[in-house]
This record gives C-alpha cells, sequence and structure tokens, in this order.
C-alpha cells in the first residue's frame, strides 16, 4: 500500500497544526469553533419517523436489502457481521488512551510530520475558516513508527490489535462490496483490479480513529462538518449517537446506536463504479454536553493507481459512463482542493437518474 487518504497532496492548504487547541480542557466554545449552520447544507433535522435500514447478513434476502438501501439511503447497518464485540471494545478502547495523551505527544505523530497519516483534524478542515470539536489519528500502512512514539513500552500490544482489526474488516468490506454490486449483477469477474480471489489483495485502506469531546455549547459547535466518503465503502464502529445522514427529501437524519450493528456507507467511489446508482451518502457528526464520543471508520478503497471506471455492465449501450475513468490517488488531489465539487469535475454527461 503506498498511498494513503490523509498523504495525498493538499496542494493549496496546509494544517497549522499550533494553531490547534486542546478543546478538552476548554469551558467555553471559542469563537474560532462557532459555526453558523452549513450554506451548502440548509437543510433541517428530519421531522419524519425514519431510519437507515438495518440488515442481517444472515438474511437470505440481505443481497437485496443491501442493494435496496444503497439505492435510496446510501448507508445502512449490519448486525451480524463476524466481528467480534471484544475486537471492537478493544480498539475503542485504545483509541481512547491514544487521544487522552498529552498534546505534545500527539503532536509528534502529527500528520504534517513528513506527510504520513497521523495525528490531526479531519481531512476536511482545511476547507472551513471554523474549527471542528474534534480531533482523529489515521493509519495507513504500518502503524508501528507512530505507536512506537506512543507508546514505547507496549507499542507491540496497539500494532497486534491494528493488524488484527484490519484484516477482519477487510474481509468483511469485500464481502459487503461483492453483495452491494452482486445487487446489480456484477460478478467478481466484471472488476479485473478484485484480484484472483476477488479479495481486493491491492486495495488502499485506512483506518481513523475520530475523538469527539464533551463540548460546552454543542449547539453552535460542528464534530465533523458534511461530507460524502472518498472510499469505496466506510465501515464504521459507534457507540454512542452523534452521526446524522443527510436524505435529500427529509433533511438530516440521526443514525442510531443499534446493539452490535456496524454502520456502512456508500463511499463516491462505489458511487462511481455503479454508474450513479449508488448514491455516497453526505453525513456530519454533532456533539453533546455529556459524553466523549470515540468513532472508528475503516475506509475501503482501490489500489491507488488502478484508473476505476463505472462498470461498463451498468452503462447502457447507447449510453456515455457518467464519470470518466480516475485513480484514487487522483481523485483524492480532486477531494482535497474541494470536497464538495471532485465528483462533479470528473462527470462526463448530465445526470440521468437524479443522484451524485
Ligand atoms: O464519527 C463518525 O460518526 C463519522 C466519521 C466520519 O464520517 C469519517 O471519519 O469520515
Ligand atoms: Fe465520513
Amino acid at each position: 500500500m503506498a498511498s494513503s487518504i490523509s498523504n495525498a497532496p493538499r496542494e493549496s492548504h496546509t494544517v497549522h497544526h499550533h494553531e490547534l487547541l486542546d478543546i478538552t480542557s476548554l469551558k467555553d466554545l471559542p469563537e474560532s469553533y462557532a459555526w453558523k449552520g452549513f450554506d451548502r447544507f440548509p437543510m433541517k433535522d428530519s421531522t419524519a419517523p425514519v431510519t437507515i435500514p438495518v440488515i442481517d447478513l444472515a438474511d437470505p434476502k440481505a443481497i437485496e436489502l443491501i442493494g435496496h438501501a444503497c439505492k435510496t439511503w446510501g448507508t445502512f447497518q449490519v448486525t451480524n457481521h463476524g466481528i467480534q464485540k471484544k475486537l471492537l471494545d478493544d480498539v475503542e478502547k485504545a483509541s481512547r488512551e491514544l487521544f487522552a495523551l498529552p498534546m505534545e505527544q500527539k503532536l509528534k505523530v502529527s500528520e504534517t510530520a513528513g506527510g504520513l497519516p497521523g495525528y490531526g483534524q479531519a481531512r476536511i478542515a482545511s476547507c472551513f475558516a471554523q474549527k471542528m470539536w474534534s480531533e482523529g489519528f489515521t493509519v495507513y500502512g504500518s502503524p508501528l513508527e507512530h505507536f512506537r512514539q506512543l507508546w514505547p513500552e507496549d507499542y507491540s500490544k496497539y500494532c497486534d490489535l491494528y493488524e488484527e482489526y484490519e484484516k477482519q474488516m477487510r474481509k468483511l468490506a469485500a464481502k459487503l462490496l461483492w453483495l452491494s454490486l452482486g445487487s446489480l449483477g456484477i460478478s467478481k469477474s466484471d472488476i479485473d483490479w478484485a484480484g484472483q480471489t476477488g479479495e481486493f489483495e491491492t486495495r488502499s485502506a485506512a483506518i481513523r480513529l475520530n475523538s469527539y469531546p464533551s463540548c460546552p455549547d454543542p449547539d453552535r459547535a460542528v464534530g465533523l462538518a458534511p461530507h460524502t466518503d472518498s472510499s469505496i465503502i466506510t465501515i464504521l464502529h459507534q457507540s454512542t449517537v452523534g452521526l446524522k445522514v443527510l436524505r435529500e427529501e427529509t433533511g438530516w437524519v440521526l443514525v442510531p446506536v443499534v446493539p452490535d450493528a456496524l454502520v456502512v456507507n456508500v463511499g463516491d467511489f462505489l458511487h462511481i463504479l455503479s454508474n450513479g446508482l449508488y448514491p455516497s451518502v453526505t453525513h456530519q457528526v454533532v456533539v453533546n454536553r455529556t459524553q466523549h464520543r470515540l468513532t472508528v471508520a475503516y475506509f475501503y478503497g482501490s489500489p491507488p493507481e488502478v484508473k476505476v471506471s463505472p462498470l461498463s455492465k451498468l452503462v447502457g449501450p447507447c449510453e456515455t459512463p457518467l464519470y470518466r475513468s480516475i485513480t484514487w490517488q487522483e481523485y483524492l488531489i480532486h477531494k482535497s482542493q474541494d470536497p464538495y465539487s471532485a465528483l462533479s469535475k470528473i462527470r462526463s454527461s448530465a445526470p440521468f437518474n437524479g443522484s451524485g
């Protein structure tokens, strides 16, 4: 794995870590963290009693249910996914330990140090004047050097945990991807970069630990501003609420915590692969006054240098594919320049189904 979600060129933006405050100790919300809504997303919270689908992977109809959820929501939750609760709990605990370290120590492994992944604000932070009420840590490739700095004594324990998490998530992500594409009639032979076993041996994958400390003024603060993920799919572990997804017709919908479920998001690359049939879900994170929320996101992407285009089976004989082909690496550059126009920049024709 040679590139990363977090080390793609930041072109016009630089992150100034010295401006990062230790938000866990603040008793008031500094003005630099106060937001007045989002110009681009004026939608309100949904008043309709709707919630994202929860799909049992052991259900014989899982494939159709996933296809329907991807088409209508671009997100769903899965149960019976095969990931042990203990593993999810252990990773959350390790994440809590990481963010509890003193700021000086976290800054030693900051994202800017050598352009590597590590500690810092979300990628989209550089697109806004206001700061978000969160911190994060991205792992791409081996976390060894960073973990050695963070935990000189027992880093190997954290490395083993991370490795196990990545291994299990990778398997689940491949399974979910084939289910979602299977419902469109796509099989393993339709994607040459999927590898012999269909397990995407040369995928790109990143894990991001997100931390949203309790906030003295949650109504004016933003945990993570609205965005879509660049991944093919994202698998998110949350044990407290805070994630909201956008449903155009109804507004923002809070994603409830369903015991033992994982949240799955359609990312921009599945949107491209599906020729626009599956929308990549716009989501944001809200914060709260009392709880420190931690989440673990697994981003599953195509190999960094493989050109990805809409699957030909999904493009009609007289149609132009909705998007031109692009590598993940190239796409991340567009995304870091302007996360809200990246998809439209590579669009090759007018929308035919209203999504995306
Ligand atoms: O923390 C969450 O609920 C969502 C995190 C997320 O959207 C991301 O890391 O891209
Ligand atoms: Fe996200």
